[in-house]
């Protein structure tokens, strides 16, 4: 577990300066105060320093002995009524395959500590070294009191035994628990103690905060180090047996490291497949240290996993439930379980982790993974469906949807929304044209009917006008899809039934949808201009199927048509409007604000988003501030099916809408609030808990035995992208060009995101949840993204030229590119001043604000998160007067951008130097 430098500095009773001098003076890259500090370098600070700081503490406090305890630990669950007390748990003999029993739950006699927290990693790191671990196994580390000293090694999150970077003996350094002998009685190699996969280029301090611990620990089962494993920025040897970070998204061992690596994800990573951060990341895995050639034989590999497979020692911590209800809602996370039963996540982890299953704390889980998690802790779990978390979710904006306001008189009559559905070529499309062209409303004389999904067709019945919209996407696939989503968007079915083919399969196939929805059918049997239509036998079929005609006592209504010649149609009509007014009260209160459903939408070159939505009820008119799914906007137009303006849109009526920031789905509900922000805010949480739900889908449930069959399968794999860039139309260029390239059998290359701007955290939590690699086009991130991507090893590439972006990704996905220089980050200057000089050009008056500025460093120079110059060489660089080699942050220095002058204050000087790559 990481740590604070301040609390180091509580600890030994120093100012954070003199641990902050101490740890730079080791080597360490350590920003401030508030810097997180790995446990290996705890120790090593411990064990090189502890005495001196120590002295210097007591010193400085006239003596006093330094506090013990660098902050109270947290305790994990409530002091009160441990649920159930199991005996400490002892060692469990060999297990077969398959899931390992529940994990032993141990009541807690104390609030104590469940894992380790994450200040117990300097106390622990100042106790004495704990006595040789049974087995004789190298102690990493010393323990904590009281986190478990009877449980030796055995705790997967403990931060005392050994992490990455920890030192350990050369015995240990041969891939971690393959070479771990399995002595009874000592800690077996658990995926959890497995050391996390390293190698990126980022400074290790923050980097290492995220990956260690509990829950968010991404060192995966297995033993070799992970990607570029030694390496990382201090080129440490990593993984001690046993060694730290929580089973996470790192696959069983990250086999061949792929931190250098370029290679095809495939081969990066290890075997991890979909749930590791490796798998990706060995595609674009950064260089950063010397990397592990090689891949691991299927042998170790297997040993490793069989190790795995092996019950930790020790139990799980968690207070078991008394069935409580716990409402969770799609695509939680370990995290968010934990915080409703007052548990620690980390706990959490673990105990899916002997279920079988690796999922991170912050990682959304799937729905069975929470009931499974649930049923093991004595909860009720009760997953809330999207439609009543959408409901909640408006409810918290006091707004309701699907309710008409006011009382029975302020409904009026609407026309009936209708679905046109029949078997395969039975003349469905045909049957929609027909009637569009015949009785379309509204239409000018020659117009052309646009098909926006819907439309409205009137007809006269008993001499009065009557209006019907048809969806005009046949088939029941859109229907049912609606359905699915929980949209009813249909009022009557029109079956269609060729008099020439009688009932087929997929007749009774809508007939059983349209049944199942409650929805009223008329049926319509076409083609009867054909010489061998039998309109009778149909009916007779449909009989069977509990479709009685109207003419034979039945009350379903059968219309003979032909969609060719045009006969029968107004019948078919009237017949659609008989059934509306017999068995349906199609009324809708006109003077609210609308609410309705997107029936279909997609993203116009021109136009942007455009949506067609159908009004339920109320009346959308131009102007008004729309929410439709996770899109937001104001309408700026709204056009009717014919292409032309329409002010507004009454219930029933289709309608399409402009002016939507994005293009929401089919099925998705739309409503009028009273402002943009609102709608906004409403969009918002909407899209994050879409991107939970998908994220938990995606994530699958990923068992131990998953893993091994990806192993023996020899792993296929996908290179997830996000692609950020300075226009809509080069990210579109970047993608489509990426859609052409060849991969070949066994790796998929897809984008699951793109957009127009800097690289946001957003974007970094995205990648880094679903192992992705971000591509920026001549943009760069923003704010702590490049931070977040270092601490969660999401690999970002940028790129200004769209033919080396497409290059470098296809020649990884084949694993065909040579080693190569890449760019390693120095650090960043804001320009605060510009000086100008005659003899040598603008000098840019900066603040190191990240990193070091180094004299012989490559630069760039960012406007606004873009990118303006690239490639320029550092002139000069003066601390005060003085020539420096190098300025680190938080210092002045003055910077003169070789032969490039067009600087201005606020830009951002951003320096790397050109490394070689090293392939694995
Ligand atoms: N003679 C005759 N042919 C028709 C009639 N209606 C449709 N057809 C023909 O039947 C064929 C299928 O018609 P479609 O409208 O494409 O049928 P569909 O049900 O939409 O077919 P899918 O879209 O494939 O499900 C076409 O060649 C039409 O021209 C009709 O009333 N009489």
């Amino acid at each position: 577990m990481a740590v604070r430098v301040h609390e180091l500095a509580r600890e030994f009773g120093v100012e954070s300066k003199v641990v902050l001098s101490t740890l730079k003076d080791m080597g360490e890259y350590v920003k401030s105060a508030s810097s997180t500090v790995e446990a290996p370098v705890v120790r090593r600070l411990t064990e090189e320093h502890g005495e001196a700081l120590r002295a210097q503490g007591a010193k400085k406090s006239g003596g006093k002995p330094a506090a013990k305890k660098a902050a109270p630990a947290k305790a994990a669950a409530p002091a009160e009524a441990p649920a159930e007390v199991v005996e400490a748990p002892e060692p469990v003999a060999e297990k077969p395959t398959g899931p390992t029993p529940g994990p032993r739950v141990v009541a807690e006699p104390e609030p104590e500590p469940v894992a380790e927290a994450p200040v117990e990693a300097p106390a622990a790191a100042t106790e004495a070294p704990a006595a040789p671990r049974p087995g004789g196994a190298p102690s990493p580390g010393p323990r904590a009191p009281g986190a478990g000293g009877a449980r030796p090694g055995n705790n997967p999150f403990s931060s005392t035994q050994g992490m990455q970077r920890a030192p350990r003996p050369p015995a240990a350094r041969e891939g971690g628990a393959a070479a771990a002998p399995a002595v009874p009685g000592m800690p077996r190699p658990n995926p959890a103690m497995m050391p996390r996969q390293s190698g990126l280029g980022g400074p290790p301090t923050s980097r290492d905060q995220a990956r260690g611990g509990p829950g968010a620990g991404r060192g995966g089962p297995g033993g070799a180090p992970g990607r570029g494993a030694p390496g990382g920025y201090q080129g440490r040897p990593g993984g001690a047996p046993g060694g730290g970070g929580a089973p996470g998204r790192g696959g069983p061992g990250g086999a061949p490291g792929g931190g250098g690596g370029f290679g095809p994800p495939r081969s990066g990573g290890g075997p991890a497949g979909r749930n590791t951060r490796g798998g990706t990341q060995g595609a674009f895995g950064r260089a950063g240290g010397p990397v592990r050639r090689g891949r691991k034989s299927k042998r170790a590999k297997r040993q490793e996993y069989d190790q795995m497979q092996a019950p930790a020692i020790g139990g799980v911590r968690v207070r078991k439930g008394d069935g409580e209800n716990v409402r969770l809602t799609r695509g939680s996370s370990l995290s968010d379980f934990a915080e409703k039963i007052g548990a620690d996540s980390a706990s959490l982890v673990e105990v899916l982790f002997h279920l079988g299953e690796i999922v991170t704390a912050t990682q959304s889980a799937n729905d069975e993974t929470l009931l499974l998690l649930g049923e093991e802790l004595n909860y009720n779990v009760e997953i809330i469906s999207p439609e009543d978390e959408d409901r909640e979710l408006l409810e918290s904006f006091d707004l309701e949807f699907g309710e008409h306001e006011g009382d029975d008189k302020d409904l009026a009559p609407r026309p009936p929304v209708v679905t046109v559905m029949g078997h395969v070529d039975h003349g469905k499309t045909k049957l929609l044209d027909a009637l569009r062209n015949a009785n379309v409303v509204d239409k000018e004389a020659g117009g052309i009917t646009q098909s926006i999904g819907a439309y409205q067709v009137a007809t006269e019945v008993d001499g009065t006008e009557r209006r019907i919209t048809l969806i005009d996407t046949p088939g029941h696939e859109a229907f049912t899809a609606m359905r699915a989503r929980g949209a009813q968007a249909t009022d009557i079915v029109i079956l269609v039934v060729a008099a020439d083919d009688g009932v087929m399969p997929q007749t009774i196939e809508a007939l059983n949808h349209a049944k199942a929805a409650g929805v009223p059918i008329v049926v319509a049997v076409n083609k009867v201009d054909k010489p061998g239509a039998d309109p009778i036998k149909a009916r007779g079929q449909l009989t069977e199927y509990g479709l009685q005609p109207e003419e034979y006592g039945g009350d379903t209504m059968f219309v003979d048509v032909s969609a060719k010649a045009g006969t029968g149609l107004n019948e078919l009509l009237e017949a659609v409007v008989l059934t509306a007014d017999a068995s349906l009260d199609l009324r809708a209160n006109p003077d609210q604000n609308a609410e309705g459903l997107v029936i279909e939408a997609h993203l116009d070159r021109g136009r942007g988003p455009v949506a067609t939505i159908l009004v339920h009820r109320g009346t959308l008119k131009v102007g008004d501030s729309i929410v439709a799914g996770p899109a937001f906007g104001r309408v700026r137009a709204l056009l009717d099916e014919h292409g032309e303006n329409i002010e507004e849109a009454t219930p029933s009526r289709p309608a399409l809408v402009l002016g939507l920031t994005a293009v929401p789905g089919a099925g998705d509900n739309f409503m009028v609030v009273a402002d943009d922000r609102l709608a906004r805010q409403i969009a918002e949480k909407r899209e994050a808990r879409e991107r939970n739900a998908l994220l938990a889908q995606r994530s699958g449930r990923r068992t131990l035995e998953d893993f091994m069959s990806s192993l023996e399968k020899g792993e296929t794999d996908e290179l997830l992208l996000i692609l950020k860039g300075d226009g809509s139309g080069s990210v579109e260029a970047l993608e489509d060009a990426l859609a052409q390239i060849d991969v070949g059998e066994g790796v998929a290359l897809r984008v699951i995101d793109r957009g127009v701007g800097a690289i946001t955290e957003t974007n970094v939590m995205l990648a880094a949840a679903s192992n992705a690699v971000i591509i920026g086009f001549n943009v760069r991130p923003q704010g702590k993204a490049t931070e977040l991507a270092d601490r969660e090893g999401v690999e970002i590439r940028y790129y200004s030229i769209i033919y080396n972006a497409i290059e470098e990704i296809e020649a990884s996905l084949k694993g065909l590119l040579k080693p190569e220089f890449e760019e390693a980050q120095l650090g960043t200057a804001e320009i605060r001043d510009i000086f100008r000089s005659s003899k040598i050009g603008n000098i840019a008056g900066c603040m190191v604000t990240g990193g070091v500025i180094k004299r012989n460093a490559k630069a760039r120079l960012l406007r606004d998160s873009a990118v303006v110059a690239e490639n320029l060489d550092l002139g000069s660089l003066r601390r005060e007067k003085d020539d420096a080699s190098e300025v680190r942050e938080g210092f002045e220095c003055g910077i003169v951008l070789k032969g490039y002058n067009d600087i201005k204050v606020g830009d951002i000087i951003e320096t790397y130097e050109m490394r070689e790559k090293v392939r694995a």
